[in-house]
C-alpha cells in the first residue's frame, strides 16, 4: 500500500504525523522490548514487501501510539478529551462492574456454544480498504442489539477512529444496549448453548453477548480503557506486538480483569509467537493487514498447524449427534477463530469442518439490509446447516430457495446496476451494495461502454470483490450433460434455474461484471468476454433461449425475457381490475415458464414496447410487476428490470419481493438516445 493512498480521511483537529515520526514511534515501541523483530518472525517489516515500506498496519499502529502519547501528555493544542489516568480508569472499570456485572470470558463463551459456531458480529463503520461501509447515522447500540437478538454471542466493536470511524462511545453503547438477556429464537436446543435456565426447552433466553474491543492495542492502558468502557475482551495483534509485550498484555488482562483476549495471527510463524505468549483464544485473520490481501485458506493452514501440535479444542458435534462438548477442564487447548472475509453458511461450515469455534463477520453484516436474517442464514447450528443442505442441492442462504417446487420467498438478493461506463461509477455502485455490475455493449445503447473502459471496470470490481480471476459459475452443482440443457421446457429447466440462482447468489458476494449484448455475432461476444474478463453476459435481443447456453460464449448468460407493453395490457393494469390483471399476469407467467429451457443461467424480465423496432430494453418504463410475482410464485426467482431507478426501486422490492432488481446506473443524464435509458 503506497503512503499516498493510505492517509486517513481528514478529521477535525487530529494531528497528522510525518512518515518519519510514525516510523520512529514504531521503532521506539519495538526498542522498548527485548525481543528483536526478527526473533518475533519479522512481521514488523511486512510480508511480501521486499522494500519494507511502511504498511497500512504499521501506519495505523504508529498513529495510535502517537495519539495516545499526546493524550496522556495532555496536548494543550488539542481539543480532544484529555486521557484519564490509569488509576481513574481502574476506578471507572470497577464502578462499571458494580453497576453492570462482571466480564464474560471469551474462551468460556466459545466453548459453551459448541457445537454451535460462535458468531462474533462486528460493528464497523468504515475500513481503510473499503471506505464507508455503513450509513453515517447508524447507531452501535441498535446494530449490536439486532446482532444479539439474531444469535450473535460476541459483538466486536471497532473503536479505532481515524480509519475505521469508531469510538469508545460505540463500545459503551453496544455494551449497554445488550446488557439484558434476550429472547432468542435462534437458540437451537433446550441445552441452549449460552442460554440461561433453558431446561426442557421451556425458556429460550440467552445471556448477554460478550463485547470485544477491536483496536490497535499496544499498552495495558488501552486494556484498562476498554474495560472501563464496557468491553469483556480485547484484540491483540501478533503482527504488531513484540512477543514479550504480547505476553505481558495477556497476563495483565487475565490477572487484572479475568479477561481472555483474542490474539490475532496471520502466518503460521505467528502462531508460535501467540502460543509462547500464552494465548488461549487465537483468531486467524484471513486478511493480511499489511497488504489487505484476503486468503481464506489461512484459517485452515493455522488449524492444521495447531492440530499437529495436539492443541486444538474440539468444537465438533460428533458426526451429527447434537452433543455438547463439555469443557476440557482447562487442559490448555486452544479455541481457534476465523476472522475476515466470510458471508455465507458455506463459509461458516467450511471453518466448522476445520475445527474453528468462532467466526468473526463484519462487512457483510454491516452491509446487509436485513442483518437478522443474514445471521439466521449462516446456520451457526450444524443441524441447521444439514437441514438446509439436505439432499445434496444447497439452497439459498436466505433459506427461501430450494429446488423447484414452492414459491420463491427469499427476498431480494441480487442487485444489478447497469450501464456503467467508467471505474469510478462502478466502484460507487459496488459501495452502494450492487452485486452485479452491468456494462453495455449493445449497439443501440446510449450507455455503450468501450472495451478499454470495461477492462478497467472489471479490474476495480475484482479488486473490490477481492479476487484475481473470473468467477467460475458453472461448477459442480451444474450438470454438464447436454441432455439436461437440451431445450426441454418444464420442471427440469425450472430445477436447473433454481439451483443456479443459489449459485449466483453465492458467487455474487464477490461482485460480478455482466456484459450486455443484443443480436451481436457470437464471435464478437466471445472476443469481448475474453478481452474484458467478463464473468457473465446478458442477451437482450432475439438470440433465442438456446443461444444462452454457456458453451456458446464460455460464460453463463442471463436471458432477457421481454414483457411487451401493449395498449391492452396497459389498460388492464391501469383499470384497477385486480382480478383481471392478476389472471392475465399468471397466464403470461405460465407462458414464459413454458418457453424456458435450461440453457440460460438466469432469467431477467424487462419491458419492451409494442411496435418498437429497436427491440426490448432501455425503455425506462415498468412492466406489470405482478407477472414477476406470479413467476416467483411458481418457483422461479427472477431479476426485474425496466423503469427501475434508485428512487422507485424500493417500491418494487416491497411490492413484488423480486429475487433480483436491475437498476439503471451511472449519471442519469441525457443519453443522446431520445431519452431512452442506457440498456
Ligand atoms: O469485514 P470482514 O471481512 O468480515 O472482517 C472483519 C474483521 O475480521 C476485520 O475487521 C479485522 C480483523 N482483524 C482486524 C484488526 C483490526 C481491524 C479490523 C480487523
Amino acid at each position: 500500500m503506497s503512503s499516498s493512498s493510505s492517509a486517513p480521511p481528514p478529521d477535525g483537529d487530529r494531528p497528522q504525523y510525518t512518515d518519519a515520526e510514525l516510523s520512529s514511534a514504531l521503532w521506539d515501541y519495538w526498542g522498548s522490548s527485548s525481543s528483536s523483530p526478527d526473533a518475533c518472525c519479522g512481521h514488523i517489516l511486512g510480508y511480501d514487501d521486499p522494500n519494507h515500506e511502511m504498511s497500512m498496519l504499521h501506519r495505523i499502529t504508529a498513529t495510535t501510539i502517537l495519539d495516545l502519547r499526546r493524550r496522556l501528555g495532555g496536548d494543550p493544542q488539542s481539543s480532544a478529551r484529555p486521557a484519564a489516568s490509569m488509576d481513574d480508569l481502574l476506578e471507572r472499570a470497577r464502578r462499571f462492574h458494580d453497576l453492570h456485572g462482571p466480564l464474560l470470558n471469551l474462551r468460556d463463551v466459545i466453548i459453551s456454544e459448541s457445537p454451535r459456531m460462535t458468531l462474533a458480529a462486528e460493528f464497523k463503520r468504515r475500513s481503510p480498504s473499503k471506505g464507508d461501509i455503513a450509513p453515517p447515522d447508524i447507531r452501535a447500540g441498535d446494530q449490536a442489539r439486532t446482532y444479539a437478538e439474531a444469535g450473535a454471542s460476541v459483538i466486536s466493536v471497532l473503536t479505532e477512529g481515524r480509519w475505521f470511524g469508531g469510538s469508545l462511545d460505540d463500545l459503551t453503547e453496544a455494551r449497554l444496549a445488550t446488557a439484558a438477556e434476550c429472547d432468542d429464537d435462534a437458540c437451537p436446543t433446550s441445552s441452549a448453548p449460552g442460554g440461561v435456565g433453558g431446561v426442557g426447552g421451556v425458556s429460550r433466553r440467552r445471556r448477554r453477548p460478550l463485547i470485544l474491543r477491536k483496536d490497535f492495542v499496544t499498552s495495558t492502558y488501552q486494556i484498562a480503557e476498554a474495560v472501563a468502557h464496557g468491553a469483556d475482551s480485547v484484540l491483540l495483534i501478533v503482527a504488531t506486538t513484540p512477543s514479550d509485550v504480547l505476553g505481558e498484555l495477556i497476563t495483565y488482562a487475565r490477572v487484572t480483569f479475568g479477561m481472555e483476549p483474542l490474539v490475532e495471527v496471520h502466518a503460521p510463524v505467528e502462531l508460535d509467537v501467540a502460543l509462547t505468549a500464552g494465548a488461549r483464544v487465537i483468531g486467524v485473520n484471513n486478511r493480511d493487514l499489511h497488504t489487505f490481501r484476503l486468503d481464506m485458506g489461512r484459517t485452515e493452514m493455522t488449524a492444521a498447524a495447531l492440530a499437529a501440535k495436539g492443541l486444538s479444542y474440539r468444537h465438533d458435534d460428533d458426526d451429527g449427534a447434537d452433543v455438547v462438548v463439555v469443557d476440557d477442564g482447562g487442559d490448555g487447548r486452544i479455541c481457534l477463530c476465523a476472522l475476515s472475509g466470510m458471508s455465507t453458511m458455506h463459509d461458516v461450515h467450511r471453518y466448522r469442518t476445520a475445527g474453528v469455534g468462532m467466526c468473526l463477520i463484519g462487512e457483510s453484516l454491516m452491509r446487509s439490509t436485513d442483518p437478522r436474517s443474514a445471521i439466521r442464514g449462516l446456520c451457526l447450528d450444524p443441524a441447521d446447516y444439514r437441514r438446509r443442505t439436505r439432499g445434496g442441492a444447497t439452497t439459498s442462504s436466505s433459506g427461501g430457495g430450494g429446488v423447484a417446487g414452492g414459491a420463491y420467498t427469499g427476498g431480494t438478493r441480487i442487485v444489478k446496476v447497469c450501464g456503467l461506463t467508467n471505474p469510478a461509477d462502478a466502484i460507487a455502485a459496488c459501495r452502494a451494495g450492487a452485486n452485479l455490475i452491468g456494462v453495455i455493449f449493445a449497439e443501440k445503447s446510449g450507455r455503450r461502454a468501450t472495451v478499454e473502459s470495461a477492462i478497467e471496470i472489471v479490474r476495480v470490481v475484482r479488486e473490490f470483490g477481492e479476487r484475481d480471476d473470473r468467477v467460475d459459475l458453472v461448477d459442480d452443482d451444474d450438470d454438464d450433460d447436454d441432455r439436461a440443457f437440451g431445450g426441454e421446457g418444464g420442471t427440469a429447466a425450472l430445477s436447473a434455474l433454481v439451483v443456479r440462482a443459489s449459485a449466483l447468489e453465492r458467487a455474487s458476494r464477490r461482485l460480478l461484471v455482466v456484459g450486455v449484448f443484443q443480436n451481436q455475432p457470437s464471435d464478437y461476444v466471445r472476443d469481448v468476454v475474453r478481452r474484458c474478463g467478463l464473468d457473465m453476459i446478458q442477451l437482450h435481443g432475439s438470440e433465442g433461449m438456446e443461444a444462452a447456453n454457456w458453451k456458446n460464449y464460455g460464460v453463463p448468460a442471463i436471458r432477457v425475457v421481454d414483457i411487451e407493453l401493449g395498449a391492452d395490457d396497459d389498460r388492464d393494469r391501469r383499470g384497477g381490475e385486480e382480478g383481471v390483471a392478476r389472471s392475465s399476469s399468471s397466464k403470461i407467467a405460465a407462458a414464459i415458464l413454458g418457453r424456458l429451457t435450461s440453457d440460460p443461467f438466469t432469467i431477467l424480465l424487462d419491458t419492451s414496447i409494442k411496435g418498437d423496432s429497436r427491440g426490448g430494453g432501455g425503455t425506462g418504463v415498468a412492466f406489470d410487476w405482478t407477472i414477476a410475482e406470479s413467476i416467483q410464485n411458481m418457483g422461479l426467482p427472477v431479476i426485474v428490470a425496466g423503469g427501475l431507478t434508485p428512487d422507485n426501486v424500493s417500491d418494487a422490492v416491497m411490492r413484488v419481493r423480486p429475487w433480483g432488481v436491475d437498476v439503471a446506473g451511472g449519471v442519469e443524464a441525457s443519453t443522446g438516445d431520445g431519452g431512452r435509458r442506457g440498456r
